[in-house]
């Protein structure tokens, strides 16, 4: 039998206790791995471990599969009508919200992303997005289509069957939210992979999914590494869609996985390497604000992170003056204490990827223009960092850092702006800060990505589609778009008397 943690959070900003098993979700059943190893879950604040979680392997998947298959063919799919599936959907998001703080809670101890901006951000978004697609999961329509007079021809959009959804650690409940509503509203089942470093509010969710009423099968997480689980999921032939969000060399290697095995449909939400364009004629406050937002916040680790920020000649100076002093207000601290607005970053492995980067960018030649170090000498904390006197063909400018970390570059007028802007092999946010209005809208259409920020950076909304051009992605997440993830579209043709 797994083990229930059970922890009291005894903090300034909040207290409570929290209490869920830490097995596989299986069936509705919370079981150990066939191997009974288990995983532990390091709290990035102190390094040390908080509890373990059962470790899935490929077998563990096979079962899931099994359960998720026939769940599919009983009581889900198209046994289960819409306004059933919206009713239990709406049940989940009640229950969420029963349990709100305790989600922010655990995000913090688990993340460490700071409590509070998991109260603003991850929490009330992720409810908000499982509200949202409760609300279509009795709207799924196809259509009629004109052909002749004696055929009638419509569509269907029927649920595609066992989905495979494998998830980061960035936003662990957000884009657990993200793939489970959409796929559960078109009705299908789930093996879902939760990060291996953040897997505790996916627990807490497969509890509440059972409190909800979602029948056994319907939903099944299998705790795991990337290598065994989430490779057994991409290679699996009997699943027959994976969406993914996650790094883009793994991304590659989940479409490779697909294409060797089911050609199963493939979904992937991945890197970042977005630019910030501020322009002379913007309003520099709210610029300096959105653009540290846009890199900050939680900790740089987004994939939509505003990592690259061009400004113009005019008022380069006084922006780089003013960011550097917002940047050194920032408090890097405790996710628990009231004040923190950066935690630590999430693991030992992206706490040494970060600093490789900022070694990476001095050794090249860019300027540490402020930050550039440790804070602290437990857990893994890093100060906010700026480079300036960088290179187009430097790795801090090219790759994702997924850290506090920005670059800023000087450009010169709006075609320097865009040749900048849209020099990188990835492409999935961008942003603008101009007052004339004429010239952001032109600069947001040329900016190769999948969402243009005016005057603002980092805004995201269940209702409105996410997701990436170039090596950014494939399909869009949120808004209807991520329902067409979920459906194979069936035509019938319906013969009114046309003769042979
Ligand atoms: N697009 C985004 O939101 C994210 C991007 N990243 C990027 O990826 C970099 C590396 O972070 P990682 O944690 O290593 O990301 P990752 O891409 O390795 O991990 C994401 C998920 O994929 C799983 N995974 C790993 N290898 C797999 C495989 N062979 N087959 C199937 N699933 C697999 C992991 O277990 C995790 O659940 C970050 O520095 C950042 O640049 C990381 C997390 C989220
Ligand atoms: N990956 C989802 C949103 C973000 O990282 O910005």
């Amino acid at each position: 039998m797994p083990e229930t943690f059970t922890y009291k959070f005894d903090t300034p900003v909040y207290k409570g206790e929290t209490s869920f098993s830490t097995g596989l979700f299986i069936n509705g059943q919370f079981v150990d791995g066939s191997n009974k190893t288990t995983i532990d879950v390091i709290n990035p604040t102190t390094g040390k471990a908080v509890t373990k979680i059962s470790e899935g392997t490929p077998a563990d998947v096979d079962i899931a599969v099994k359960a998720a298959q026939d769940a599919f063919d009983t009581v889900w799919g198209l046994n289960a009508p819409g306004a059933k599936r919206c009713a239990l959907l709406n049940k989940l998001a009640n229950l969420m919200e029963d349990h709100f703080d305790e989600f922010a809670a655990l995000e913090a101890l688990d993340n460490g992303k700071t409590f509070s901006w998991a109260q603003k951000a991850d929490v009330p978004e992720s409810i908000a997005c499982i509200k949202y697609y409760a609300g279509w999961a009795d709207k799924i329509r196809g259509s009629t289509i004109e052909t002749t007079e004696d055929k009638l021809v419509y569509t269907r959009h029927e649920p595609i069957g066992v989905v495979g959804q494998i998830i980061p650690w960035n936003f662990p409940l957000m884009m657990m939210a993200w793939k489970i509503g959409p796929a559960l509203a078109t009705g299908n089942t789930i093996i879902l992979k939760p990060s291996e470093f953040t897997p505790l509010t996916a627990l807490l969710m497969a509890k509440l999914i059972n409190e909800a009423g979602f029948p056994p099968g319907v939903v099944n997480i299998v705790n795991g590494y990337g290598n065994t689980v989430g490779q057994a999921i991409s290679e699996h032939m009997e699943i027959d869609k994976v969406a993914f969000t996650g790094s883009t060399l793994v991304g590659r290697k989940i479409m490779e996985a697909a294409a060797k095995t089911n050609l199963k449909n493939v979904t992937l939400e991945l890197g970042g390497k977005s630019p910030v364009v501020i322009f002379d004629d913007c309003d520099l406050e709210q610029a300096v604000a959105w653009s540290s937002h846009g890199i900050f916040w939680n900790h740089g680790q987004s994939c939509s992170a505003g990592s690259r920020i061009f400004v113009q000649e005019g008022v380069y100076d006084e922006f780089l003056k003013r960011f550097t002093e917002t940047a050194q207000s920032l408090k890097v601290g405790d996710p628990f204490s009231p004040d923190s607005y950066q935690g630590p970053q999430v693991s030992q492995i992206q706490y040494d990827r970060i600093m490789g980067y900022i070694e990476s960018g001095k050794a090249q030649g860019a300027t540490v223009h402020y930050g550039g170090h440790r804070i602290g000498t437990e857990g893994y904390f890093i100060s906010p960092t700026i480079f300036t006197n960088a290179e187009p063909n430097m790795k801090i400018v090219q790759e994702e850092i997924f850290g506090p970390v920005g670059v800023v570059v000087k450009f010169k007028d709006e075609v320097d702006a865009i040749q900048k802007a849209n020099d990188t092999s990835y492409g999935l946010a961008s942003a603008v800060f101009s007052q004339d209005i004429n010239r952001a809208l032109t600069i947001a259409h040329k900016l190769q990505a999948g969402t243009a920020w005016v005057n603002c950076v980092q805004q995201l909304h269940p209702n409105v589609p996410f997701g990436g051009y170039k090596q950014s992605g494939i399909g869009r997440e949120l808004g209807e778009h991520a329902l067409n993830n979920y459906c194979n579209v069936k035509a019938v043709h319906v013969n009114l008397g046309h003769r042979q």
